[in-house]
C-alpha cells in the first residue's frame, strides 16, 4: 500500500513535469510557493522568478505585460481587492479564466486547513473552441430560421410568433395595437415587364425602406410573396391610419431598383385594432377583409375595418373557455 502510494506520487511528479494543465500551491499569506513549468507559462512568469510571488504580485505583473491571464480594468488596485474578496472566501471554488493569447483555462481552488491553496488550472481551450463555434451555428441557425431569405426582414413563422407575444402582452396589460397587413399592388406586372429579378429588388428595398421608417419596436416581417404584415403596438387604428397612410405616401413617391430601370409601386393595406380575446388568425383574417376592399376601391389606400360584432363575441367567449 505505501509502496503504491510512493509510485504514486513519483509518477504524479513525473506527469506535472509534462502536463498543460498548470499546478501551484499558495501559502497561507497568498505566496506561491510551488508549481509546475505549466503554471509558470500560463502566467508568462519565468519559472525561476514565479516562487516567493504572492497572488497579487503575479496579477500585477500580468496586468503591466499584458500577458497571461487577461486583466480588463482601469485600475489593477481595485481589480485585486474584488478578487482578493472571491479568494478563500470559500473551501472551494472553481472558475474559468481566459488568457491574453486566446487560451482558456477552468481554475479549481481548494483551501487546504492549513490555509494553504491548491490551484489547479486545466487547459479548456479546445472545450471552449467547440463550444463557442457551437453557440456561433446556432445563433446562425436560429437566426436563419427566423429570417426571411429574400428580403432579410423577419419570415412568416417568426412574425406570426411575435404578433401571438404582443397579443399575450395585450392580454395583461390591455394596450392597444393594430395590425396592418400590405400588399403590392399589381405585383405581377412589375414581375412581367422588368422580371423577376427587379421584382426581387423591390422586395428588397421596399422591406429596408419599411424597416427603417418603422419604431424599433414595430413588428414587421413577410408573410408570403408581396404580402407584409406590421403589427404596431400601443397605437390605435385612428393613429396607425395616419402612420401608415404616411409611410404608403412615401412609397408611392420612392424610385424602387436602379436608375437605368426605375420602379414605382403603390401599397394596399388593410387595418385593425385589437380587441380583447383577438388572435392572430382573427386579425389576418379581418385585415385581409379590409385589404380586399382597399384593392376593390381603387388600390393606393389604407382601409381601416373594425371586428365585426359576432367577431368580437366568438373571441370573448373562446378566450374564456
Ligand atoms: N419577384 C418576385 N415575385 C414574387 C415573389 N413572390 C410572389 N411574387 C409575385 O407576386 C405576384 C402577385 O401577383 P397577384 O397575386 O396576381 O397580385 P398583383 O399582381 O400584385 O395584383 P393585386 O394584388 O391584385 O394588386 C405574382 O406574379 C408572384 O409571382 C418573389 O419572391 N419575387
Amino acid at each position: 500500500m505505501k509502496d503504491g502510494f510512493l509510485t504514486l506520487t513519483t509518477r504524479i511528479g513525473d506527469f506535472l513535469n509534462v502536463t498543460q494543465d498548470g499546478y501551484a500551491i499558495f501559502s497561507a499569506d497568498d505566496i506561491l510557493i510551488g508549481c509546475n513549468q505549466a503554471y509558470a507559462d500560463l502566467m508568462f512568469i519565468d519559472f525561476e522568478q514565479i516562487i516567493g510571488k504572492s497572488f497579487n504580485q503575479q496579477c500585477r505583473i500580468a496586468f503591466k505585460n499584458q500577458q497571461g491571464p487577461k486583466i480588463e480594468t482601469a485600475d489593477i488596485e481595485q481589480w485585486l481587492e474584488v478578487a482578493q474578496t472571491k479568494r478563500r472566501a470559500q473551501e472551494f471554488r472553481i472558475f474559468e479564466v481566459d488568457l491574453v493569447d486566446g487560451r482558456w483555462f477552468l481554475m479549481s481552488e481548494q483551501v487546504l486547513p492549513s490555509g494553504e491553496l491548491l490551484l489547479q488550472a486545466k487547459n479548456i481551450t479546445k472545450q471552449k473552441v467547440v463550444e463557442q463555434t457551437l453557440s456561433k451555428n446556432t445563433h446562425q441557425l436560429t437566426s436563419l430560421a427566423l429570417t426571411d431569405e429574400l428580403t432579410k426582414i423577419a419570415n412568416r413563422r417568426s412574425f406570426i410568433s411575435n404578433v401571438k407575444s404582443e397579443i399575450n402582452r395585450y392580454k395583461r396589460n390591455k394596450q392597444t395595437f393594430t395590425f396592418c397587413l400590405l400588399d403590392i399592388d399589381y405585383f405581377k406586372k412589375i414581375n412581367d415587364k422588368h422580371g423577376h429579378q427587379v421584382g426581387d429588388n423591390v422586395l428588397r428595398q421596399l422591406s429596408a425602406l419599411i424597416k427603417k421608417t418603422l419604431r424599433e419596436y414595430d413588428q414587421f416581417g413577410r408573410i408570403r410573396g408581396e404580402e407584409f404584415g406590421i403589427l404596431l403596438p400601443d397605437t390605435t387604428a385612428l393613429k396607425a391610419d395616419d402612420i401608415i397612410n404616411r409611410l404608403r405616401s412615401k412609397i408611392m413617391d420612392t424610385t424602387f431598383n436602379h436608375h437605368n430601370n426605375p420602379v414605382n409601386i403603390t401599397l394596399s393595406i388593410g387595418i385593425i385594432e385589437s380587441w380583447f380575446g383577438c388572435t392572430f388568425e382573427h386579425l389576418y383574417n379581418q385585415s385581409d377583409i379590409a385589404l380586399y376592399k382597399a384593392k376593390h376601391n381603387g388600390r393606393n389606400q389604407v382601409v381601416m375595418v373594425a371586428p365585426t360584432q359576432s367577431t368580437i363575441e366568438t373571441a370573448t367567449a373562446e378566450s374564456k373557455k
